[in-house]
């Protein structure tokens, strides 16, 4: 008999992080994603190896992060984006999901620039944005800073660590919507594995 057991998705997180803030998001992310079942690779993509390039093309999903360097994304990162170039001649990565996270010295900081890069840079490769999925936080007068999207973003996760913190700056709302995003992309990713069985036994190609 077929086995139509849906098998655990697999997350990839790529970031970028020069000097450790981002990092922490991008273990936030990993968490969140693995206590929702996945399966999930932490990807540094300054360093990235032959292994973890093969991760990224067997994922269900992979989440990008990068700080906001000169309101936009960073150089690692973009290096990393065009290193990508033969993958999306191929079309790779298409279908998979995708979705993105950033931070930043300033509240704003033109965070936006960096969610936005990452959310065309997925649509080139063809895959599927996952947004935040958060209402926004601390914008009425019984909210506080320690809400879950404290700095109000849908397209992604934005954080903001001040720029004379260390890594342990990192705020804990930050934090939080971070392993929210990668929650909610583990199991929009468990959905599409599950549908991927489903639709194998329903219909005839
Ligand atoms: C080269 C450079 C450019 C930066 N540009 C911005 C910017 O455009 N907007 C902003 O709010 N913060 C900016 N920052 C601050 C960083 O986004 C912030 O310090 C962030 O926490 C760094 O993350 P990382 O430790 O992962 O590199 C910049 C920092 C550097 C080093």
């Amino acid at each position: 008999m077929t086995d139509l057991t849906p098998s655990r998705p697999s997350v990839a997180v790529a970031y970028f992080s020069g000097y450790g803030h981002t990092a922490v998001l991008a273990e936030a992310v990993q968490r969140g994603a693995a206590d929702a079942g996945a399966h999930v690779a932490l990807i540094n993509v300054a360093t990235i190896t032959d292994e973890q390039w093969r991760q990224l093309d067997d994922a269900d999903a992979i989440i990008f992060g990068s700080p906001t360097y000169m309101g936009g994304a960073s150089a690692g990162f973009h290096t990393f984006a065009e290193a990508t170039s033969q993958r999306f001649r191929e079309g790779r990565w298409a279908d998979k999901a995708a979705a993105g996270f950033t931070n930043s010295g300033s509240k704003s900081g033109d965070k936006s620039n960096t969610l936005a890069f990452f959310a065309a840079f997925a649509a080139q490769h063809r895959m599927l944005w996952v947004n935040l999925g958060l209402a926004p936080g601390w914008n009425s007068t019984t909210a506080t800073e320690n809400d879950l999207n404290r700095l109000g973003y849908w397209t992604g996760a934005g954080a903001q660590t001040m720029v004379d913190g260390g890594t342990d700056a990192v705020h804990d709302a930050d934090i939080n919507t971070a392993e929210h995003l990668g929650a909610r992309v583990a199991r929009q990713a468990a959905l599409v594995v599950a549908g991927r069985v489903a639709l194998s036994t329903t219909f005839v190609a």
